[in-house]
């Protein structure tokens, strides 16, 4: 345990004094306080303006209404969440989650991660998140269209291409995009393709976007490796999840040689010996939108493993990537993995790991590399789609991807060098922390106190 100084003990009290509603976002902000320890004295400033709580409270937080019709005619009521971090580093950036357990908490954990995971692509983007607590699970086509429509009715104020950038997250890919982009053009007038990112690219959206995510991740996992004199070449990987990231981890897995046996939803996980069917999984999950039952159905080499029965972590693996959700993996996960043989885990989705869980990886000393490092590829690349909108240009998605996998090297010779500097060799959690942070509170004490 790490003897924290005094700033850190009075920011974990006040931030939990008043967040006692939000376990996630506390835990989200307890995992970067702790790791900034160290790196105090870098600028007396830290302490003297207090930029520790100022950076633990959101600049501006939105809440609203959003009111819309089903197929049948039922009026219901969702709320609209947009929470604006950080803008220290560029205008407000970070996703937009439709999903049942989105509430304000949860908001502001993604929110708060943000900050620092934009801060580490070296990029001019702050930090914000948003979403709502709207189900699109069983929702026809035209009920997503309403929904969208009404949220970005309330929405459209708030945002710009220089002020907030929304994108997607969880339950909001390039269709709804394209139903929240078509509103705000509606309700402005302006055709402002900067003011959202993960577009579509036939109106847009920047080649190697939906892939970034995922990609990122690996070219994450295989630095790591590489430290170890190893490659992503010839494992055995899972990856958890069967959304967006999930799928385009899974690609870029195969793709480098390694096999991936397992990916998962949440009725439970597909287990395949010999290797996953990408044609097939690609087909049920991103083309059909279906469920990854429906994949063992079709795949009779596929077991699948309902959720009550088995977890995705009790499989087997060299290489781990959880890429669904948050606090998706606990501390018995993770012995389990270890135990097993896993030897580097990186994160596609945001904090899946409970503090249990990242304990036990960093007491093992395997090789760890959290979610603010391992996906910040997505953002970076929709930093990429903006830039590519501003000077009305699309760039080829070889140059995409090429500067996605230089900005995941850069973030890890960024968190392997914090590290060093401030913590333990291969701590990446604490590499990341220090690292993301220490270029916000250059800006914070740059632009003054406000
Ligand atoms: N999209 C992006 O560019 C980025 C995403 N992330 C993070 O990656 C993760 C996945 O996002 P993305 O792939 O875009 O989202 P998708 O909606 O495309 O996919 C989410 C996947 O996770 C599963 N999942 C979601 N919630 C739960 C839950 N409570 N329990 C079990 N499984 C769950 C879903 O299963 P089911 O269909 O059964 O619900 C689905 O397979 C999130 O943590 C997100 O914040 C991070 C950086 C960028
Ligand atoms: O692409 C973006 O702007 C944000 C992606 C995102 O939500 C995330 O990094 O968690």
């Amino acid at each position: 345990m790490k003897k924290l100084p005094q700033p850190i003990k009075d920011t974990i009290k006040w931030v939990h004094e008043r967040n006692h509603g939000e376990p996630i976002f506390i835990q989200a902000v307890d995992e970067v306080l702790y790791s900034l320890a160290p790196a105090l004295d870098a600028y007396p400033q830290i302490i003297e303006t207090n930029l520790l709580q100022r950076l633990c409270e959101p600049e501006r937080q939105l809440m609203f209404r959003v009111v819309w019709q089903d197929d049948n005619g039922k009026v219901h009521v969702n709320r609209g969440f947009r929470v604006r971090f950080s803008s220290a580093l560029g205008p407000y950036k970070g996703g937009l989650r439709f999903h049942p357990t989105v509430n304000l908490g949860v908001i502001k954990f993604l929110g708060f991660e943000q900050i620092f995971k934009n801060s580490l692509t070296g990029l001019s983007i702050g930090g914000g998140k948003g979403g709502s607590d709207f189900d699109p699970k069983g929702r026809s086509e035209s009920e997503v269209m309403r929904f969208c429509q009404s949220f970005m009715t309330e929405l459209y104020r708030h945002i710009g291409p220089s002020e907030d950038v929304p994108a997607g997250d969880i339950g909001v890919g390039s269709r709804e995009v394209g139903y929240l982009f078509g509103q705000y053009k509606r309700l402005t007038n302006r055709y402002d393709l900067g003011v959202i990112t993960g577009k579509d690219t036939a109106w847009g959206g920047s080649l190697g976007r939906k892939e970034a995510t995922g990609f990122g991740a690996v070219y994450f996992i295989d630095e790591m490796l590489k430290t170890k004199g190893e490659s992503v070449e010839g494992k055995t990987a899972v990856v958890s999840g069967s959304g967006n990231v999930a799928l385009y981890a899974i690609r870029k897995l195969m793709d480098m040689g390694a096999t991936v046996v397992a990916c998962s939803d949440s009725d439970g996980t597909v287990h395949q010996a010999g290797g996953l069917d990408w044609d097939q999984l690609r087909e049920i999950k991103e083309i059909e939108r279906g469920r990854l039952r429906e994949y063992a159905e079709r795949c009779p080499k596929a077991k699948f493993i309902s959720r009550k029965s088995g977890k995705i972590w009790d499989i087997p693996c060299d290489l781990a990537l959880p890429c669904a959700t948050q606090n998706e993996l606990d501390g018995e996960d993770a012995l389990k993995l270890v135990n097993n043989g896993c030897i580097a885990v990186s994160e596609g989705a945001n904090m899946p790991s409970t503090p249990e869980a990242m304990k036990v990886f960093l007491k093992r000393k395997i090789l760890y590399g959290p979610g603010k490092a391992a996906n910040a590829g997505g953002v970076a690349v929709s930093a990429l789609e903006m830039q590519q909108n501003a000077s009305l240009s699309s760039w080829t998605f070889s140059e995409v991807d090429g500067r996605l996998k230089e900005t995941m090297a850069s973030i890890h010779g960024s968190c392997v060098h914090y590290a060093r500097k401030f913590s333990r060799p291969g701590h990446y959690v604490d590499g990341a922390n220090i690292g993301g942070f220490l270029r916000v509170a250059q800006a914070m004490i740059s632009h003054g106190v406000i």
